[in-house]
């Protein structure tokens, strides 16, 4: 059971890894077959050989040809989008999950997990950036994916025509939206997000349910389109579906009709498909659609009657890996065992890794990346608006309430507690007025991350850079807002520089915060619940309601990962300078016992400003490697 990957970390006979051979190897078509792709989840996350486990795909088989397009059709729960996953090498063998099988493209032994980047994979989820456009889409990921060889004029021309092709011209400047901001329709987003895939002329196209959320006439216009394109580029497409109309259905070439306890009842041309199940038995009604009536045959009729019927014992037997069906829709037997000659089997191999084929250079990604960057953030006025309304509606709150506090630097505690006090608020709501923003924005955006990451789009490293150079003017010009704000309203007696600087160093250690947790979470629910997790322990430490000292010692250390302690240690540093705590001898014992309390000396300022470059870049780092060994699982 606790079978590898049969194919896993293997090379192409030619020794190539065919994770980088986009186009030079699959440019004349693509034939994709697949033979004994099994797939079982684990029920108690571990493969220990008691463990009970569900089989969701048991020996599953296929081929698909080039200029074809093929469905995998089944009941919910049947196992269509576990099977496209597993050959688009997006789900890989886990403590969960047991995957074997077999894959050969152009009858060559390969990892699907190292051919990912030969594959356009159109997500169920469209995962397009909600403030771009269907053409700046496209745009993007021409001017990334296409070589140098294709020269700029040449990809504004492929994405005019994609554009043209998927009947896009006329949304083609409207902006994508999501559910919250009005954008162009359901279906158009479904078209842009195919078109981003398509506008890379791929060879392999597979799509999960391209025509789910459609109305009939534009799920009908989808497929159309999609066998347009199998023809014209001789491109092979697969694409998941959920019970086509019978004029939907007739546009496929063939089908692949997945059925109970994860086996394959039917991979053959469209035409067969009735012909298969009156065979077995359960002839087609009259004026039914061939595809309603199997999957009513494998919902209704009983399962142990199904398979003693041989509904599932195909002509294409398993030993061979199923039927081949050529462009002309005539069945074609072909031997996948004797194909797969010079991929070897070995089930000791290491798991595959992904490594994206990256077309573009680094500054060129870079630049693409920012051009979007900026662009997504300054027509998303609405969080612009939040972040600096709410900025210096809070801030100017905090200057009325604590008015004045920082000009009595006389020796009364009470006043002493209030300065403090009012610089430790101000502090800890840059804290959140720094990471929500992207705390909140980054689980929303990280499919996108995901998605383009995993298509070879680019790599981590301009992404990152990309949206830190976005992000750090912003966080500056904030951090100057929230400063303006307080300064004169409270009366602090620090240099205005530094008390900026500080605040921004303290922003961009927060924002790296806040992206390393949106790494790990999924949703913006779980990012916002995560929140007291990841700020509640900075206060603790920040020495407002309990001081260092007081902290037990084996807990101290959890300090070194709170910026909010290390902003406050600098931001007290220059705040209660000689002038403040000079000013009598009363003012000097409450500075000195504050700075005893918290352990704040005037001698390692360097060494507090160095652990917030740390945080900041070690979070950043963190989140990056986050993110990549997301992308690994996750598409
Ligand atoms: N990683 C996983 N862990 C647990 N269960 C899984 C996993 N992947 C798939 N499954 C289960 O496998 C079954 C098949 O899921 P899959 O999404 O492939 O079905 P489907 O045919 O595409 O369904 P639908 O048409 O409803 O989208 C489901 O019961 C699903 O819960």
């Amino acid at each position: 059971m606790a079978s590898t990957f049969q194919s896993i970390g293997q090379r192409s006979p030619s020794g190539v890894n065919t994770g980088q051979r986009r186009s030079s190897v699959l440019s004349s078509g693509t034939t994709f077959s697949w033979s004994d792709v099994s797939f079982s989840v684990n029920k108690n996350s571990t493969k220990a050989a008691d463990t009970e486990s569900t089989v969701i795909l048991d020996k599953a088989y296929g081929t698909l040809m080039p200029g074809t397009l093929t469905a995998i059709l089944g009941p919910s729960g049947s196992g269509k989008s576990s099977l496209l996953n597993i050959l688009a090498g997006r789900v890989t063998n886990s403590a969960k999950t047991t995957i074997s099988g077999t894959v050969l493209v152009n009858n060559s032994s390969v990892d699907p997990v190292e051919n990912r980047a030969n594959v356009a994979y159109v997500l169920q989820d469209d995962c397009l950036p909600k403030t771009t456009t269907p053409k700046e889409a496209l745009m993007f990921s021409a001017s990334l994916r296409l070589g140098v060889k294709v020269t700029q004029k040449e990809k504004k021309e492929r994405v005019d025509n994609m554009l043209e092709e998927l009947g896009l011209v006329d949304c083609q400047n409207t902006l994508v939206g999501d559910d919250l901001t009005k954008g162009i329709s359901g279906g158009e987003r479904k078209r842009t997000a195919i078109g981003v895939e398509l506008v890379t002329q791929p060879d392999l196209v597979f799509l999960d349910e391209p025509t789910s959320g459609l109305d009939s006439y534009a799920a009908w216009r989808c497929v159309t389109t999609l066998k347009k394109i199998s023809r014209e580029d001789n491109a092979t497409i697969l694409a998941t579906i959920h019970q086509p109309s019978s004029e939907i259905f007739q546009q496929f070439d063939n089908v692949i009709v997945l059925g109970k306890r994860g086996r394959v009842v039917f991979s053959g041309p469209v035409e067969g498909l009735s012909e298969h199940f009156a065979k077995k038995g359960y002839p087609n009604p009259p004026d039914t659609n061939p595809s309603d009536h199997a999957l009513f045959v494998i919902m209704t009729s009983p399962v142990d009657d199904q398979f003693a019927s041989g509904l599932y014992d195909n002509d294409h037997d398993n030993a061979n890996g199923g039927g081949n069906n050529s462009n002309d829709g005539s069945l074609k037997e072909v031997p996948l065992k004797e194909a797969s000659v010079g991929g070897s089997i070995d089930e000791k191999a290491a798991p595959g890794v992904y490594i994206p084929l990256i077309e573009a250079s680094f500054f060129k990604q870079f630049r693409w990346l920012l051009k979007r960057e900026i662009r997504c953030t300054y027509r998303d006025a609405g969080s612009l608006i939040g972040r600096f309304g709410g900025t210096i509606f809070l801030n100017i709150l905090f200057g009325l309430i604590f008015l004045d506090a920082g000009r009595s630097n006389d020796a009364n505690t009470v006043n002493f507690n209030n300065h403090f006090g009012s610089l430790t608020l101000v502090t800890i709501s840059a804290m959140f007025g720094t990471a929500s923003p992207a705390l909140l924005q980054f689980p929303a955006e990280r499919p996108v991350f995901l998605r383009e990451y995993s298509t070879g789009t680019y790599t981590i490293i301009p992404y990152l850079f990309s949206k830190m150079a976005v992000e750090a003017p912003l966080l500056f010009t904030q951090s100057l807002c929230q400063t303006l704000c307080t300064y004169f309203l409270i009366g602090f007696q620090g240099n205005f520089g530094l008390f900026v600087t500080v605040f921004w160093l303290l922003g961009l250690a927060s924002n790296s915060v806040a992206i390393c947790a949106g790494c790990v979470v999924d949703d913006v629910k779980k990012a916002a619940e995560l929140t007291p997790l990841i700020f509640v322990p900075q206060l603790l430490f920040s020495g407002f309601f309990v001081a260092i000292n007081a902290i037990p010692v084996w807990l101290r250390w959890a300090q070194w990962l709170c910026s909010l302690k290390y902003t406050l240690n600098l931001l007290l540093l220059i705040e209660f300078n000689n002038d403040v705590c000079g000013a009598s001898p009363g003012a000097q014992a409450n500075c000195n016992s504050l700075f005893a309390r918290n352990d704040i000396q005037t001698s390692l300022i360097w060494f507090y400003i160095l652990i917030l470059m740390c945080l900041f870049l070690g979070f950043r780092f963190l989140g990056g490697l986050l993110l990549i060994n997301r992308s690994r699982t996750v598409f």
